[in-house]
Formats: structure tokens, sequence, C-alpha cells
């Protein structure tokens, strides 16, 4: 019998060493007829799937679509309210039109997936539980703290700054650097000129004074980080999830999706299905433009769905400041009527946060908020 069908069965003690190898291991090896055990989520918090219950999860949703063209052009300002609005009411858009070619699009997709076809020995010189590695090879959310395992593999690594950073990148497949250096260098110019438009949205920058570029030379300089996401086909999709409700750390990140659907937010308190669109970027407001934006844009709970049949590889980008500076609300959001809403955060926090809690939920970002009574003494003092 082989080991996963055995750990299925009974639970034997290599059990947890053969599932820190991950559910691409497990689904080629296992000849899976049912998930095991450490994967089944409690009842209440499994997907659900019903067509005829209009409250039911898994309905589809039609993001909003920002048209980087319109962006750009004499439009601007009826795209720049559409923004707005995207990122007050959903803290997601999609956006199409874009600058980057669809060669570069398929490219980076296609190299992930060629990545986790990769022998398992070749992913896994990568795997570290330091998570200040430069490149980490890893499965499910937080491997080492997860009391119920995802059904996902990933590889996370740095872009930028990082001096020298294609020589920790994998060398396997052989075009893996030269494909993500294009793509990680084309995701960052587009970040920058989708973060110019949510700071003049936000009505923080209107022309070209000095101060203002300031700002986005601190967005310039800012941080840049990849993960590559593998759900293989799983037997019980039902009973499991390939990443946990969760809302990202950053100021923005920029989804690529292949045409496999499984990414789902969290809509007025029902999960609902984004509809992939070829090549566009399913862009996310994350915990940092939340505080920056003093509340004003959401920053909302996201999670990805498994399914029976086919495999999925999902590419997101995750871009804040410098590592070493500190977030917080803008002041230019901050007045009588709008205290401030948070507390200054920094990496070191954040990291030190998930280090000693299993990542749940929007804790971290519901720890930088200021409680009520916080507030009202704040507001008692001004
Ligand atoms: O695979 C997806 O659609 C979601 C990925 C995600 O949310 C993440 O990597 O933070
Ligand atoms: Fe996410």
């Amino acid at each position: 019998m082989c080991p996963a069908m055995a750990m299925n069965e009974q639970g034997s003690k290599d059990d947890s060493q053969y599932l820190m190898k991950g559910v691409k291991q497990l689904y080629e090896k296992g000849h899976l007829q049912t998930v095991p055990k450490k994967y089944i989520l409690p009842a209440s918090d499994r997907p659900t799937k019903s067509v005829e219950d209009p409250n039911a999860d898994n309905q589809n949703l039609q993001l909003p679509i920002i048209d980087f063209a319109e962006l750009l052009g004499p439009n601007r300002p009826k795209a720049l309210q559409s923004l707005a609005n995207a990122c007050e009411q959903y803290g997601f858009f999609q956006l199409v039109n874009h600058c980057i070619s669809d060669d570069v699009v398929r490219s980076m997709v296609d190299v992930s997936g060629r990545f986790f076809d990769l022998p398992f020995e070749e992913r896994s010189k990568y795997m570290t539980s330091d998570m200040r590695a430069p490149v980490r090879y890893g499965t499910s959310f937080s491997q080492t703290k997860d009391t119920v395992l995802c059904w996902r593999d990933f590889l996370k690594f740095l872009c930028h700054p990082f001096p020298d950073f294609h020589s920790h990148w994998p060398s396997s497949p052989l075009d893996f650097r030269k494909v993500v250096a294009t793509y990680a260098e084309e995701t960052k110019h587009l970040y920058l000129v989708v973060m110019e438009a949510i700071l003049e949205s936000l009505g923080i920058i209107e022309g070209k004074e000095s101060e203002e570029e300031n700002i986005l030379k601190e967005f310039d300089n800012g941080s840049q980080m990849m993960v590559l996401n593998f759900y293989p086909p799983c037997p019980q999709p039902d009973l499991t999830l390939g990443i946990p409700p969760h809302s990202d750390y950053g100021f923005l990140t920029l989804l690529l999706q292949d045409q496999v659907e499984g990414l789902q937010i969290q809509f007025q308190d029902k999960w609902l299905t984004v509809q992939p669109i070829p090549n566009a970027f399913v862009i996310n407001v994350g915990d940092h433009l939340e505080i920056f934006s003093n509340g004003r844009y959401k920053s909302v709970l996201h999670r990805a769905v498994v399914n029976e049949a086919k495999s999925r590889v999902s590419v997101a980008s995750f871009h804040s400041l410098p590592f070493n500076f500190m977030v917080r609300p803008s002041p230019k959001l901050i007045d009588e009527a709008n205290p401030k809403r948070y507390m200054d955060t920094d990496f070191d926090s954040f990291l030190a946060y998930v280090s000693t809690k299993e990542p749940n939920k929007k804790d971290f970002l519901n720890s930088r908020k200021l409680t009520y009574l916080q507030l009202e003494s704040k507001l008692k003092k001004q």
C-alpha cells in the first residue's frame, strides 16, 4: 500500500513528514480517493456548493473592470472614480488593457507550471522554515503552524530590493530566471503606475510638486515579493481549501491566474468566485493600503478553492514600501471627522506577529486597529 493510502486509513508516524512534501507529491504518488485527515476542515470552514440556494457560497462575481488605457487617457478622472469605487466597495478589481504583453504573461504562468513539474528533490532545495529567506518553497499556508493543512504548494521569493537576487532564484527550469526577471520588472512598473493613480484617487497627489515626487520615490524603492501557487486536483474539494481566508500584507497585490477558476472573495458576507479574464490582472488592496488610506480602501478577505479535475497555477506579486519603513495612515487623510484609525506598523512587527500565531483571517490587520476607547482618548486630546 502506498504511504498516502496507509496514512489515510490509520495515520502512521511518518505522516507529518510525508505530508510536508506537499500536495503535488501526495497527488502524484497517492492515487488518492479521499483527502487525508490532516486536510479536512471543520464543517463550518468548508466551502459549500449549491446552485439552488441563492445565499450559498460559490456564486460568480463580476469584479469591477478598470481599463488601463482609460486610466492613462483623457478619461482619467472617470477612471479614477471607478478605481476609488472598486477599492472602497470590493477591495478588488480586474485590470485589462495593461501594458504587459500576452507573451510575458503567458511565459510567466508557463514557467511557474514547469517549476512545479520538476522532481521533488529539485523543488525541495528551497524548503526552509526561515520566514526571512530570500527564496522559500513550501506547502499549505504556514506549514509548521497550520492545524489543518491546505491543498497548495508554493514558491516565494524576493524580487526587490535585493542585490543580486537572480543568483538566489531557482536555476531550473533553465529559463526560469530570465522569464521571472522580465515579469518582475514589468509588474513593478505596472504597480507604480496603478499606485500613482490610487494616490491621486485618494486626493494625496494632484500634480508634480516636489513633495509628491518624494512620496512616489518611496514607492519606487519599495519591496516586491512573488509567490507562485500550485493547486493540484483534489479528490474531495468540498472538504478542504487551497488557501484559507486571509488578507494580503502590502499595498497592492497583482494576481495572475490561469484559466481555471478558484479565487473567491468575501463580499457582503458571501464567498463569490472571481471569473478569470484571459491575461487580465486581479488587483487587490492589501493591509498596508487599508492602513495608509485610514480605512477608506478595504483589504478584503479572499481564499482559493480547489477542484477535482484540473490543477491550477496562480502568480501573486506583492508590493509595499521598503521593508524598514513604517506604514501609517496618511496625514492628508486624517482630520477631526476622520481620526487616525490604525497604529503605525512595520515589516518586523508583521513577522513577529505571524511567527507567534497561526495566521488566521484578518488577525494582523485587526491587531493594528485602534480600539474605540483609544480613538476616544485621542479625540479628547486633540
Ligand atoms: O491563487 C489564488 O487565486 C489566490 C492567491 C493568494 O491569495 C495569495 O497568494 O495571497
Ligand atoms: Fe492573497
